[in-house]
């Protein structure tokens, strides 16, 4: 609404480009490092996404970056593939022994970094970036280049340096804001200003030290940036990248800007990136956290089931995502009773207000209610005998000193009697190990988290054993139990959940 009186007095280009820097930037987040296989595994999953560049690296650095530039070369994508360089003759002949078809070069441009670190001056940095773009356009390779801190770079040597390159040949300039230090409208003014006196397009990497990547690579935008350089998940250097996901979900959806990404594929391409470098997103990650369109609140709940765009900018179906209604705390009626008719268990109203009561009541002791703990809370409502599935007939645990940690459990399960022994690294362990290792034949079950507290002082207190259990079916359920022994607690807690998994199971195979 308010955006179409923006959209006016703005530049904004009917499409952008997204110059992807997962497997460079992204990449250079402290702590991973990506193989080459997993970068050509990750490239290919970028191309099908639609990104229109792949930096794949920086060739310079090692063999592997060489290796797998020159193999995800080889792939034919349909993105261009582009390699990293400063602007040494080094680093450009690694990049074109790469095979890449673009190369991006840089070089620190602002005073500290012409101070502090290159110990050079203007007219040197000046003449190495002109001399390396000349050097990329005479081996008729695309060229890119960014003056790295352009945001903290007097206004008239940045004038210079970039319509120095646009001279060169340079077929896109890029403005890094190196350590984001820009505000929208900061952003907004200098992309604006730099359009006046370069023709060739302009693109923007931003950081996001001060969480504000997303809304300056927009600003940029704003003002005619046609490129923007984004990571998957946001990775990179500190704080980040722009989030490929976040900006082409705001371009398209907030500006109805066209890009070529395919953005059904957005959390699947997130969930890849996410196992292979190891950092895992925050739930409430915009577009691909699990909860970017999950709902708890009652009077939310109520919103959505009559009209999802009530509480949902977008259909989660547009990124891969999927609605998922939680209970807990906040839940509401209409929650409760949409569940139960997917269900398919009816009640009257004295039953619903008693299972309503125990869900609130399990929210307020600050517990989580998964789909099967509230199928089980309604069966026990009903009055149904709680079906006990798996059954304790037996156990005993040995522990100590230079002895390895065994447990012994005697399960009746489904009227059959199976026992078995196992060791862990305690008794905990060796006795939920063994658990899960009677139960496979049933289900996999597996155990997902697991939380210990001693309700009282001293060494009898009651500890109270908290579990979260899932079968990789979708199914999960918590599991608690109070008891002064530990050990026995987490069997107890482990069983719990086991029944209650394994009781929506079965109700999943109900007509
Ligand atoms: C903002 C960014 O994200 S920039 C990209 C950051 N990425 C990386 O650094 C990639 C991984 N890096 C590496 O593997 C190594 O740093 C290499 C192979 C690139 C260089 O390694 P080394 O030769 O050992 O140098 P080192 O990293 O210690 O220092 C960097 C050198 O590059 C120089 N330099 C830095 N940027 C540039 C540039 N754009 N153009 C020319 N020289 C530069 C520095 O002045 C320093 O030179 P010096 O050794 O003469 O003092
Ligand atoms: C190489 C440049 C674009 C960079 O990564 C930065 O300035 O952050």
């Amino acid at each position: 609404m308010y955006i179409d009186k923006v959209k006016q007095e703005m530049k904004i280009p009917e499409k952008v480009r997204i110059f992807d820097t997962t497997l460079r930037d992204g990449e250079q987040t402290p702590g991973v490092a990506i193989t080459p296989e997993e970068k050509i595994r990750i490239a290919k999953r970028l191309d099908n996404l639609g990104v229109d560049v792949i930096e794949v690296g920086f060739p310079a650095a090692s063999l592997g970056e060489r290796k797998a530039a020159q193999e995800i070369k080889g792939l034919g994508l349909n993105a261009k593939v582009c390699g990293l360089a400063r602007v040494l003759q080094e680093d450009l002949d690694a990049a074109l022994d790469s095979d890449v078809d673009y190369i991006h070069t840089f070089i620190g441009t602002s005073p500290l970094h012409r101070e502090y670190k290159l110990h050079m001056d203007q007219e040197e940095i000046l003449t190495k970036a002109v001399d390396a773009v000349e050097y990329i356009k005479d081996h008729g390779i695309i060229a890119e280049f960014s003056a790295e801190d352009a945001t903290r770079t007097e206004f008239e040597f940045l004038k210079n340096i970039y319509t120095a390159v646009e001279d060169a040949g340079a077929d896109v300039i890029n403005v890094p804001d190196t350590v984001g230090v820009m505000v929208p409208a900061s952003m907004r003014q200098l992309v604006g200003d730099l359009k006046e006196v370069v023709s060739i397009p302009i693109s923007v990497h931003c950081h996001d030290d001060f969480g504000l990547a997303v809304a300056n690579s927009l600003a940029a935008v704003e003002a005619g940036a046609l490129q923007v350089h984004a990571t998957i998940n946001g990775l990179g250097e500190r704080a980040g990248n722009t989030s490929l996901e976040e900006v082409v979900m705001a371009l398209m959806a907030t500006y109805g800007i066209k890009t070529n990404i395919t953005t059904e594929l957005l959390v699947g391409t997130s969930e890849l990136v996410s196992r292979i470098t190891g950092v895992k997103m925050p739930p409430n990650k915009a577009i691909v956290g699990e909860n970017a369109f999950a709902h708890e609140a009652g009077i939310h709940v109520h919103g959505v089931l009559q009209k999802a765009e009530t509480y949902e900018p977008l259909k989660p179906e547009m990124v891969g995502h999927t609605r998922r209604i939680v209970m807990g705390k906040h839940t509401g009626a209409r929650a409760i009773k949409s569940k139960l008719d997917d269900y398919g268990i009816e009640m009257n109203e004295d039953q619903f207000c008693t299972l309503y009561d125990q869900v609130k009541k399990l929210g307020d002791k600050g517990k989580m209610v998964t789909d099967a703990d509230l199928q089980a809370l309604a069966e026990t409502v009903l009055g149904k005998p709680k079906e006990e599935k798996v059954k304790l007939e037996g156990f005993t645990v040995m522990t100590g000193d230079n002895v390895l940690p065994t447990a012994t459990v005697k399960l009746n399960i489904d009227g059959k009697i199976k026992t078995a022994a196992k060791t862990g690294v305690g008794p905990v362990d060796a006795s939920i190990n063994v658990i899960q290792d009677l139960v496979r034949e049933t289900a996999d079950i597996e155990l997902k988290e697991y939380h210990i507290e001693a309700i009282t002082g001293g060494t009898n207190a009651l500890a109270e054993v908290f579990v979260i259990m899932a079968d990789g079916e979708g199914h999960s359920a918590t599991g608690r139990s109070t008891v002064e022994d530990i050990v026995m607690a987490s069997v107890e807690a482990v069983l719990d959940s086991i029944n209650k998994i394994l009781l929506a199971r079965d109700m999943d195979q109900l007509p």
